[in-house]
Order: structure tokens, then sequence, then C-alpha cells
């Protein structure tokens, strides 16, 4: 079979795009794996594919898989490729489309200065929505990773994440504890670790290792996911640019648990092909 792709990226955390609209296409765990393979496929974080809206009021359907081929239900820097997808290939004439997830509606914008703004809905606490392996839920939470003592702030923005604050992200120890905490049995669905280092109220530098990735070069849901425990923790205020190693987002959220968070931050498509699979 021959399948037409879209590479695009936001902030080099990268996608291949597959449209779903005018020819209905599933593809199984090893074919996601084999197009995100970086050496035998096109290579990407995630493939995302775009598809038709199954309800009244919504303009799409947007689904997730990882380059391990899992399907998760959200990513932030996908979401503003797929309003930029969805626009520059002509699918919708919106700058505002609504789009499905799994973890519900979201609402892209596309301002006029070619960035796009992503409310991403609200915050959620509780150890069984993360999910966590506990009933305690706590502002800090802490672990025994081989043989330290591990402290983080844990959310879930339809997916889960946990954020450790550090001295410096320059020497965290990303790979290392990132796996070992990715993996831990705390996190029975596993989870996006977030080391952040706080520069100043309004600035963080932010290095993310994902869940069913590795260290990517940015990652959407992580940014919120840092400003909302930063915030939570007193350190940050209501807008914070959130430095990755990709580039910059800037992220919105006023404190209010029951307010939703809001991120800005670049889209670009890199280039179209066709894969044999
Ligand atoms: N890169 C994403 C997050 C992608 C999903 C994540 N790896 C997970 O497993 O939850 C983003 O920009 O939010």
């Amino acid at each position: 079979m021959k399948l037409p792709f879209t590479k695009m990226q936001g902030l080099g955390n990268d996608f291949v795009v597959i449209e779903s609209l005018t020819t209905p296409r599933e593809l199984t765990p090893e074919q996601i794996r084999f197009l995100a393979n970086r050496h035998f496929g096109v290579g990407c974080d995630q493939v995302l594919w775009v598809g038709a809206s199954e309800q009244e009021g919504v303009d799409f359907t947007y689904r997730i898989f990882n380059a391990d081929g899992g399907e998760v239900f959200q990513c932030g820097n996908g979401v503003r490729c797929f309003a930029r997808y969805v626009f520059d290939k002509g699918f919708t004439t919106k700058t505002n489309c609504v789009v499905q997830t799994k973890a519900g509606i979201m609402r892209p914008v596309l301002e006029p200065d070619g960035l796009v703004t992503v409310e991403m809905g609200q915050a959620r606490f509780l150890p069984a929505q993360i999910p966590l392996r506990t009933s305690e839920q706590a502002t800090r939470y802490q672990l025994d990773v081989a043989g330290e003592t591990v402290e983080f702030g844990a959310v879930s923005l339809g997916n889960p994440h946990a954020v450790l604050q550090v001295d410096s992200v320059d020497t965290a120890p990303v790979d290392s504890l990132g796996r070992l905490l990715e993996s831990h049995r705390f996190f029975p669905e596993r989870v996006n670790v977030g080391f952040m280092e706080v520069i100043s109220a309004s600035d963080i530098r932010l290095r993310v290792f994902e869940r069913g990735v590795g260290e990517t070069l940015a990652c959407g849901s992580g940014a919120c996911a840092a400003v909302i425990i930063g915030r939570l923790w007193s350190k940050l205020s209501d807008t914070v640019t959130v430095q990755l190693r990709g580039g910059e987002l800037r992220i919105r959220w006023s404190g209010d648990i029951n307010s939703p968070i809001w991120m800005t931050g670049p889209a670009v498509t890199v280039f179209e092909g066709v894969i044999e699979l």
C-alpha cells in the first residue's frame, strides 16, 4: 500500500500526519512504529491521524500515536500542527476549528502572525484521573528511585505528567531518571517526565522525557504541566515563557484549578511524501 503523508514539527517535536478524510485509513501498531523509525521509515515522535467529525459541532477527529505504536489521548504540539494542516490543505476555511480528541474537545486558533493558540482544557489532579497508584492527592509526591528520593508534582492534561524542579536542565539526568520514572509502577499508564528549571516567575527552561518516545525537543502538554505545577508551588506567574530545546512556548494559566490553560506556539510543515507500507 502506498501511503501519502505530511511531515510537520512544532518546536522540533516532529510528526507524520496521515489524512483519513478522503480515504479512510487505519494503521497497525507495527505500521506506526515503521513510520516513526528514523532509520527505516520517515521518522517522528508521534503519528497524527486526521479523521472526519463524528459529532455535531465538531469539525475533525484527531488521534495520536507515540513512536512506540501506542495510542495516547493528548499532544499539544500536535494539535497546533493539526490546525495548520487542515487549514493549509483546504479541509477547512476556519482559522478556529473544533477538534475531537480522546481527551475531549480542543479549539486551536490560527493567529494572524502564523502562531497557533490552543485551549488545552482543564488540568486534572485526582490520583485516579492522572493516574497514580495512590489514593492520597498531594501537591508534591515522593518516590524512592535507584536509591534516591525524587520529589515531583503530578497532573493530567488528558495525558499523565510528572514534573520535577531541577537546578539546571543542562545537567539534569533526563534520560536515566526519565526512563526510570516513565515506567515506575507508581504510574500505571506510565508517565511523561518534565525537568523544570525556574529562571524567574515568567520564565522556565524545560526538558521532557516523553512516554513512548524518549526525550523530545519539545512537549506542549509537558510545558502546560510544568507551568501548572510551578504555579501551584507558588513559583510562577500567570503567563510563562517555556524554553524547550526546540524553541519557546507561551503558556497562560490563571491558577484557578477549574480554568483552562492556554498554549501559543509555532506549527510548521516540513515536507510531503509517499511511503510504501
Ligand atoms: N509531544 C506531545 C505529547 C505526546 C504524547 C505523550 N508522549 C504521551 O504519551 O502522553 C505534546 O506536545 O504534548
